[in-house]
């Protein structure tokens, strides 16, 4: 990240700043304290002592000697220079973090130490919560479909109000966890706060801030620290502050990227620290701080990409939050604070909006400034030509303009072709190239300096590539001598992984490539099919975008920019045609719904964009019977869960397409209020796609239809994640011959019990139920906060056992009941008797009641009639037909149509 070079250039600056130390002198203290007036004593004597001592007696203070019977005429004084030293310390403190956060560079050579992060910083939309996209899917897409979830009930957090608990929480928030994808301004965000604090202005009652980031700790994580000591190292201005002071401050902790955690965070592990001078392992500091043993008032604030968030157990937080980068008008707002120079923001802002993915792409603050690295550079030198409109072309530019840049700052700076340049550089990023891909493959994105050598690159190379690959924890390095590697962003490392795998195929590194894809390559297309087709059964997604670079690599406008790195490709116009009709057919069994989106990524990156024309007729038109194509539906379920409109009825069933088809809408329930699944075979990898669908639609669904769909017990379990988190407001929940087990049964009423609040009508007729399940049924309709109004248990095998414990628990929450229907279920008198209890109940609010079919005797039907007559006002439609029943009860039930106390009008 850039973010990372950042911590670099702090590294450099000649500024007397506690990072410049060197490791002996953080053990010591710093060189500006030596010349204070000693004033260790005296800090010791801190209020709190004093009041704790007070309490116990005629205690002597352990640094003075004063004994409290003469506190009184000491108290005045001594509290006042003791506060007075501290504050000094603290305003030190203050001031060394000023120095540290006040400047940004991110990754312009030029620019370095040049911009303030006042100037440049754009708020970002922080909502409450967390969009429960499911974790595993790759960040890049988590981005896309984050981009357009802007919820009205999702107000934003501002900043400084982290902490700030909304007006009808009372509750103290003491534990923050903020989510983010790559890029998105997590470490800006925690820069910010930091400084605002550092500056005075926001957050004042705070008495020390304390930034640290998981890839410091790392680096200490095999040694043994006190709490004490951990701060004195990474924040040598506070090397005076002693542990009673500390007990009485109040503390923020800042722990900044999770994900990159390399600390084992256990915490089951019950190994109490509770004292800040206590030595023991990082990660045990880090749990017992969260768990509050450690400094229990001390506020803690933990940022992470969503994949690693789940290493702190929900308990112990007390705020989710999560940042979705930019919205519409803040990305504008980034642009025109970037640039002073009004008409090129404007440029860059109206272009951005004429390429939809360049505009979605925008929403993660590292693309923001990609593309405005790109643009100013391409508007404000001679470069002629059309500006980049697709994410390769975009990303191939930002390759050249760091390239440039390089070129102008380490060497004479004189104009050289793009070509020429390339091929300097060819070998350099070639290496890093080679780096990127290994490490994509094996999921990594920081390296050591061991896995740069293994590509023959040497810390010189990589670390002039400041645009490109950046050096990282040179401040570490002092203190522990190891420096890591990352990418600016996954995106560029993915990019360049694919320029790279371009340059082996145009260079016939055969190995290389059956390395990779365990196959022959005989042409283009094949090579492009086969990567196509392992990037889709990635369960993550993690070679999407490497996929789709790859696909904008082979037109001829990319092949002519890298054309000095990737060497010559033949034939390429031939080839695509066959590659983007290889791309339309593509359709590959049991394939994630959201993986073949990507297919669609391809086309739009290799220019092609027919299919995206013809879905924005289809989506103008009324008409719904036209055929559509694997491919088209892909097309469609992108734009369906992107579109700004949240759609009233998704059902598959009015799309006239093959089962593939179907499946592969899934994904555009992320975007609508009913969801008709029925009968579309819902395989195990699409049901998985469901759920990541349904647990980002949280809010927006109110009613599922899964019917006739066998959803094993996995399935139903990650429905029940759904079903259980507290923003899903689903209201209908059909699933009919759904073959529900009994696992499935108990999970999915103890998640609706969990919930039950929103829950109106619930379908489960043609399943099975046991007792069992029956029971956990009647659970949930006896909680009270449960608002079913209809619940249908047509054809279910109830038997006796399971009707009276339903019937029961109907009878002990009466009034929301308003359809019931049991048919097709053989019930017995005493059953029925029960269930007459719960109509004859004053609260019971039933209008329509079905028992056709339930082999009810005479003597049921005989009590039924009678039951109905002692409470006749709500019932409208009663259905008995097929039950043993005698005329002269079929006339009581007429007469009781017909009478004016009953509402009775439908009676079969
Ligand atoms: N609020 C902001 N205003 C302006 N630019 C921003 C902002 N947030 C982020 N950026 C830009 O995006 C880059 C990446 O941001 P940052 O490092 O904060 O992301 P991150 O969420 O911490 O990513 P990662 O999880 O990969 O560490 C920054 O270097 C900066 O260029």
């Amino acid at each position: 990240m850039s973010g990372l070079e950042e911590k670099e250039i702090r590294a450099e600056s000649p500024a007397p700043s506690c990072l410049s130390m060197k490791s002996d002198h953080s053990k010591n203290f710093p060189p500006v304290f030596s010349h204070e007036p000693g004033p260790s004593d005296t800090i010791q004597c801190i209020t709190s002592y004093w009041d704790q001592a007070a309490s116990s007696g005629d205690s002597p203070c352990p640094h003075c000697g004063e004994r409290s019977s003469i506190r009184a005429q000491l108290q005045t004084t001594s509290q006042s220079s003791c506060e007075q030293s501290l504050q000094e310390v603290l305003d030190e403190h203050k001031i060394s973090l000023k120095r540290r956060y006040e400047h940004v560079s991110e990754g312009t050579d030029e620019k370095r130490n040049g911009i303030l992060l006042n100037n440049i910083y754009t708020e970002l939309y922080i909502t409450e919560g967390q969009s429960e996209e499911i974790h595993n899917q790759h960040e890049e897409r988590q981005l896309e479909i984050a981009s357009k979830k802007k919820t009205l009930d999702d107000s934003p957090i501002r900043c400084q109000d982290i902490f700030e608990a909304v007006c009808d929480q009372e509750r103290l928030i003491r534990v923050v966890l903020t989510n983010g994808v790559a890029g998105i301004g997590k470490t800006f965000l925690v820069q910010k706060f930091t400084l605002d604090w550092a500056e005075g202005l926001e957050n004042q009652d705070i008495s020390v801030v304390i930034l640290l980031s998981f890839r410091e700790l790392n680096l200490i994580r095999d040694e043994q620290y006190s709490l004490l000591e951990l701060l004195h190292v990474f924040h040598p201005a506070l090397q005076k502050v002693t542990a009673e002071q500390l007990a009485v401050c109040k503390l923020l902790f800042i722990f900044d990227g999770l994900d990159e955690s390399r600390l084992s965070l256990d915490f089951t592990n019950r190994k109490l620290v509770s004292d800040v001078t206590q030595k023991s392992s990082v990660s045990f500091l880090l749990t017992n701080l969260i768990e509050g043993n450690l400094l229990p008032s001390a506020l803690i604030w933990i940022t992470s990409r969503p994949a690693a968030a789940s290493q702190i157990p929900p308990a112990y937080i007390n705020r989710m939050t999560e940042v979705r980068g930019f919205t519409d008008a803040q990305k504008e707002e980034y642009f025109r604070r970037r640039f002073s120079n009004e008409e090129l923001s404007s440029r860059i802002i109206s272009h951005m909006k004429t390429s939809r993915s360049l505009h979605i792409m925008c929403r993660i603050p590292v693309f923001c400034w990609i593309t405005a690295t790109v643009l100013e550079h391409m508007l404000t030198t001679e470069q002629r030509g059309e500006l980049p409109k697709t994410l390769t072309d975009m990303y191939s530019h930002f390759l050249l303009v760091q390239t440039k840049r390089k070129k102008n700052k380490y060497l004479d700076g004189h104009e050289t072709s793009l070509q020429e340049l390339m091929e300097a550089d060819r070998e350099v990023l070639l290496k890093l190239g080679r780096l990127a891909f290994e490490q994509m493959e094996k999921g990594n994105i920081l390296f050591y300096q061991e896995d740069l050598e293994q590509c023959g690159l040497d810390v010189t190379e990589a670390s002039v590539y400041s645009g490109v690959c950046t050096e990282i924890f040179k401040r570490e390095c002092v203190i522990l001598q190891k420096p890591v590697f990352c990418f600016v962003h996954m995106s560029i490392q993915e990019f360049l992984a694919a320029v790279y795998m371009f340059h082996c195929y145009n260079n016939k590194k055969t190995e290389v490539l059956q390395d990779f894809l365990e196959k022959d390559i005989s042409s283009l297309d094949v090579f492009l099919n086969r990567i196509m087709e392992k990037s889709l059964k990635s369960e993550t997604g993690h070679l999407d975008l490497f996929v789709r670079f790859l696909h904008g690599l082979c037109l001829e406008s990319n092949q002519r920019l890298l054309k000095g790195l990737m060497g010559q490709t033949d034939n390429i116009p031939k080839d695509i045609e066959l590659i983007i009709n290889n791309l339309k057919k593509m359709n590959i069994l049991n394939v994630s719904p959201d993986r073949s989106i990507n297919i669609f990524h391809c086309l739009i990156e290799m220019n092609d964009v027919l299919v995206y024309q013809e879905i924005q007729k289809f989506l103008k038109s009324e008409n719904r019977s036209e055929n559509l194509s694997e491919i088209h539906c892909s097309a469609l379920a992108y734009m369906l869960q992107m579109s700004d409109e949240v759609l009233d009825e998704l059902d598959l069933e009015k799309y006239n397409t093959t089962k593939e088809g179907h499946l592969r809408l899934i994904p555009a329930v992320r975007n609508c209020r009913k969801a008709l699944l029925k009968c579309c075979r819902l395989t195990e990898t699409a049901c998985a796609a469901l759920v990541s669908a349904l647990k980002s639609n949280p809010s927006h669904l109110r009613n599922l239809d899964l019917s006739k769909n066998d959803v094993q017990d996995l399935g139903v379990k990650h429905i029940c994640g759904f079903l259980e988190s507290p923003h899903c407001k689903l209201e209908t929940l059909r699933l009919e011959d759904c073959n529900l087990s009994t696992t499935s049964c108990t999970a999915l009423f103890s998640a609706l019990k969990s919930n039950p609040s929103y829950l109106k009508y619930l379908d489960l007729r043609g399943n099975n139920l046991e007792v069992s399940d029956v029971n956990h049924l009647s659970n949930l309709v006896k909680s009270p906060n449960c608002r079913l109004e209809d619940l249908r248990l047509v054809r279910c095998g109830l038997s006796a056992i399971s009707c009276a414990a339903l019937v029961s628990a109907l009878k002990s929450n009466p009034s929301h009941l308003k359809h019931l229907d049991l048919s097709r279920n053989n019930l017995q008198d005493s059953e029925v008797k029960l269930l007459c209890g719960f109509l004859e109940s004053p609260d019971c609010r039933v209008e329509t009641l079905n028992l056709s079919n339930c082999s009810l005797s005479e003597i049921s039907c005989a009590a039924l009639v009678s039951a109905l007559k002692s409470n006749p006002s709500h019932l409208k439609h009663l259905d008995l037909r097929e039950n043993n029943l005698q005329d002269s009860a079929m006339k009581e039930l007429s007469d009781l149509v017909k009478s004016p106390h009953s509402r009775l009008e439908d009676l079969r």
